[in-house]
């Protein structure tokens, strides 16, 4: 018989998981899938949880939050067992505000088709990147992600998010958050190193750093990125004014902002970011710290059942 632990967050979704997790449980008992869970009950306390968890020799770990909750699940498997050969594998029911995750992912957030996906045990190992940054309290931190990072921009409107109650729901979340911090925002001076070379300096509104495709609540911002091939699409956003940042993330989320001439697609495995302004950073939908920072992509590592 094989162990699950569901880590469940009561408060994502704007506090919609708490109400809904006990009519869920039911139906994966009536489907003959048993499990054990966990509220979490503090930020980061997913990350113990799931530390927890590998010591307990769990074999599935099934994830009931947002991309913030699969993001600190993560990191507890990690520090508990390393990079390789990670043991309890992931399973995902979004149950989250943004929930770009799942969309890069191309699964769904039925628990239909979550159960599904339980009984399919197919695994697919995503890659993990790793972030070395500096936390607010000034210290050097390393955290990983699966999805998205993103430095600029970007990362000052997950902070608004995060800020709001989220009641709204997922796109309308981002999209009212991009235009009030847009209202304060300026392009940031900074340097970006990729896999070693200078690929540029100058004025940015944000860098994103793209394992998978979708961020902010379903911007379709890295088109060509694959979770699983070992490599980071970095999509570059130039000096652009305020008018022209809103009038294209339109375009966005469809994915046909890359031709515009002041977006740029590169593609690498180590990235380095470093301005003398101090500029916010965000991973999955976590706003962690800032600048100096750098990407690191290690290939298939994290299995996931899909
Ligand atoms: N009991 C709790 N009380 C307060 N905050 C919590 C609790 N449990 C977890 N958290 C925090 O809630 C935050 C949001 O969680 P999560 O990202 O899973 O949901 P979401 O924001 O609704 O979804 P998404 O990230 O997909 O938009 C995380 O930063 C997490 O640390």
């Amino acid at each position: 018989m094989q162990k699950i632990l569901a880590i469940v967050n009561p408060v994502s979704a704007g506090c919609k998981t708490k109400k809904n997790w006990p009519k869920y449980k039911k139906i994966f008992l009536n489907n003959n899938i048993n499990l054990d869970e966990q509220f979490t009950t503090h930020p980061e306390h997913a990350i113990k949880i799931a530390e927890a968890a590998v010591k307990n020799s769990y074999d599935y770990i099934l994830a009931v939050g947002g991309d913030g909750t699969v993001n600190e699940i993560i990191n507890g498997i990690i520090m508990a067992g390393g990079l390789d050969n990670i043991k309890p594998k992931l399973i995902i029911f979004a149950q989250g505000t943004g929930s770009d995750l799942i969309r890069s992912l191309n699964i769904s957030s039925d628990i239909n088709e979550v159960i599904e996906i339980i009984k399919r045990k197919k695994v697919k190992y995503l890659d993990l990147v790793k972030v070395e940054y500096l936390a607010h309290s000034g210290e050097e931190k390393t955290r990983y992600f699966i999805n998205v990072g993103d430095c600029g921009l970007g990362a000052e409107v997950v902070y608004r998010v995060n800020k709001s109650k989220k009641i709204i729901g997922g796109s309308f979340s981002y999209l009212l958050a991009v235009f009030t911090t847009l209202l304060k925002y300026k392009n940031k001076s900074a340097e970006l190193v990729v896999d070693g070379k200078n690929v540029f300096s100058g004025n940015l509104s944000n860098v994103i750093i793209a394992n998978g495709k979708y961020f902010g609540g379903g911007i379709k911002v890295a088109p060509q990125a694959e979770l699983d091939n070992g490599k980071l699409n970095i999509i570059l956003l130039k000096d652009f004014n305020k008018l022209s940042i809103a009038y294209n993330l339109f375009k966005a989320y469809d994915g046909e902002h890359l031709g515009h001439p002041l977006v740029e697609s590169l593609t690498g495995e180590n990235i380095k970011i470093s301005a003398e302004e101090k500029i916010a950073i965000e991973v999955d939908g976590e706003t962690v710290g800032t600048s100096p920072v750098s990407f690191s992509v290690y290939k298939q590592k994290m299995p996931i059942l899909v």
